[in-house]
């Protein structure tokens, strides 16, 4: 098959494991057996059942649909019109679904989980840490931990690559040292033990447990997951005590501004109101670590192999990296202005987006549209199926065209935010947006300032949601070549 006409959710490695099939618009419940699961996020555990609530039977109309998780029922959320009134809700009518007792292992009760008065001191502790004023002072880190990846890929000149992993250790070194200001080498131990983690939670998330049983026999998971999440702990400690010694030694006059700087101020705060917990900051860095990591790793992924394919458009991109910065690093003012890299960072996120759906509850019986839905029924908001949804983005859905983000992103979904939000939506929107799109488009311009790239033909497609979309077995690059500069000059 022709890798440019491949449909991006599609694997080329059939099997009962992989069947990866999208279906926004089931009107009624899907029937999947637990051997053919989809990775499909809110789709995973969609049983087909015989009986329905009386309720529930006025939620299985058009592109929403009921689905169950083990025990607990979502309502899957696809319809532009109920996304935007549940995400951009500011009664808090619909706070963050019930997160799962593994989730909860590895996020705590920082920002993404938590509701209420400390969600609110929480997201201005990480929106003033990730501002504009501290993101230009992040670059420098940024640029110089490219430069550490393009040191690394000099001795795979000529050969294949596999940038999956190369970026898992360059998204690792940037948040290490732009929030904590440390190094990858440093956290690595943390990210280790959050990876073994994640593996963990995959494994069990969706498993069905005897409510209490824990108290009288635990599986080795749930052992083992305990000590991470000590171990965990005990190395954020240690990189907390050590900026705390910095300023005990008068080695710095203050903690910082960067994240890790913003929590410990916050943690000593005279203020009562605005001071977080010990337990709160060490959630709050595992938290950034976590989310600071593996989404803009997966963005950073994807967008490599969709250039890989499409060499025309690595030239567009190619040329718009030279004509902004030259040969020179990349600037802030530049990266504002890159607007074919934007398109395909959007394009690239439009068809895998890094968080596949997210996750509501419905607080007290609500009345929405046409539906009644009850309470504690959690919501399922599918972004996925709407970056997906032919009757938004026409018949050609499937297919890489950045050019439809030519007159932005406003136009392109014909001015519905709901039909496009790979961060989010609402008061909820992704606080690493910038940051991560800057990380972004520094890393594309400096790979693309010094290599051209294929696909490898070893590479096997294989999108699977491990806490992110991920390729499954990595994205191999073929044959990364020197860019000759000065050739590259002369004939453009
Ligand atoms: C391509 C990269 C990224 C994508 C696609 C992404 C996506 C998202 C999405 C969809 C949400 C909303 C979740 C919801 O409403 O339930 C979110 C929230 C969040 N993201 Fe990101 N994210 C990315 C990078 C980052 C980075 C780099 C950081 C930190 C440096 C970060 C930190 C957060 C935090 C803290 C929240 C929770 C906000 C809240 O609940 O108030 N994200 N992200």
């Amino acid at each position: 098959m022709d890798t440019r006409d491949m449909h991006p959710l599609d694997p080329s490695e059939k099997n009962d494991r992989t069947v990866l099939s999208l279906a926004p618009c089931a009107s009624t419940l899907l029937l999947r057996s637990s051997r053919s699961l989809t990775n499909y996020g809110g789709l995973r555990f969609a049983y087909k059942i015989s009986w329905l609530h009386r309720e529930s039977e006025a939620l299985l109309t058009g592109v929403n649909y009921l689905s169950w998780y083990g025990p607990k029922a979502h309502f899957v959320v696809s319809e532009p019109k109920l996304v935007k009134e549940i995400l951009n809700n500011k009664d808090r009518a619909y706070p963050k679904g019930d997160i799962p007792a593994y989730f909860r292992l590895l996020l705590g009760n920082g920002v993404t989980t938590s509701e209420g008065e400390k969600w609110t001191k929480h997201r201005k502790l990480s929106t003033y840490a990730f501002n504009t004023e501290n993101l230009k002072g992040m670059i420098p880190a940024m640029i110089s931990s490219v430069e550490m990846l393009l040191e690394r890929w000099k001795q795979y000149e000529g050969r294949e690559i596999e940038v999956y992993q190369e970026f898992r250790l360059l998204t690792s070194e940037v948040i290490s040292r732009t929030a904590f200001g440390s190094s990858y080498l440093e956290g690595k131990n943390i990210f280790d033990m959050l990876t073994k983690l994640s593996l963990i939670i995959n494994r069990n998330i969706y498993k069905l447990r005897l409510p209490g049983i824990s108290k009288f026999w635990r599986t080795e998971d749930e052992i083992e997951s305990e000590k991470l999440v000590k171990g965990i702990h005990h190395s954020v400690m240690e990189i907390i005590k050590k900026r705390e010694e910095k300023v005990k030694n008068g080695e710095t006059d203050g903690f910082g501004n960067d994240f890790l700087g913003v929590l410990v101020n916050a943690y000593r705060d005279p203020d009562e109101k605005k001071r977080i917990s010990i337990d709160d900051l060490v959630d709050e860095c595992k938290t950034f670590y976590i989310a600071g990591q593996e989404s803009t790793n997966s963005l950073l992924s994807w967008t490599i192999l969709v250039l890989a394919i499409h060499s025309d458009w690595q030239e567009e991109a190619r040329k718009e990296v030279f004509k902004t910065f030259g040969q020179q690093k990349p600037n802030l003012d530049g990266i504002a202005k890159l607007r074919i890299v934007s398109m395909i960072i959007n394009e690239t996120l439009r068809l895998y987006p890094p968080v596949l759906g997210l996750i509501r509850k419905v607080e007290t019986d609500v009345q929405i549209g046409q539906l009644t839905l009850p309470a504690n029924i959690n919501l399922y908001i599918a972004n996925m199926a709407l970056h997906h949804d032919p009757q938004i983005w026409g018949e050609d859905v499937h297919l890489f065209k950045p050019e439809r983000f030519s007159e932005g992103v406003a136009k392109a979904t014909n001015n519905n935010p709901a039909a496009f939000f790979p961060f989010g939506l609402g008061p909820r929107t992704c606080v690493g947006l910038n940051f991560a799109t800057t990380e972004a488009k520094i890393t594309l311009s400096m790979i693309l300032q010094k290599y051209l790239f294929t696909l490898s033909p070893t590479y096997i497609h294989s999108p699977y949601e491990s806490v992110t979309l991920c390729p499954r077995n990595g994205v191999q690059s073929a044959n990364i070549e020197a860019l000759d500069i000065v050739a590259y000059r002369e004939f453009n």
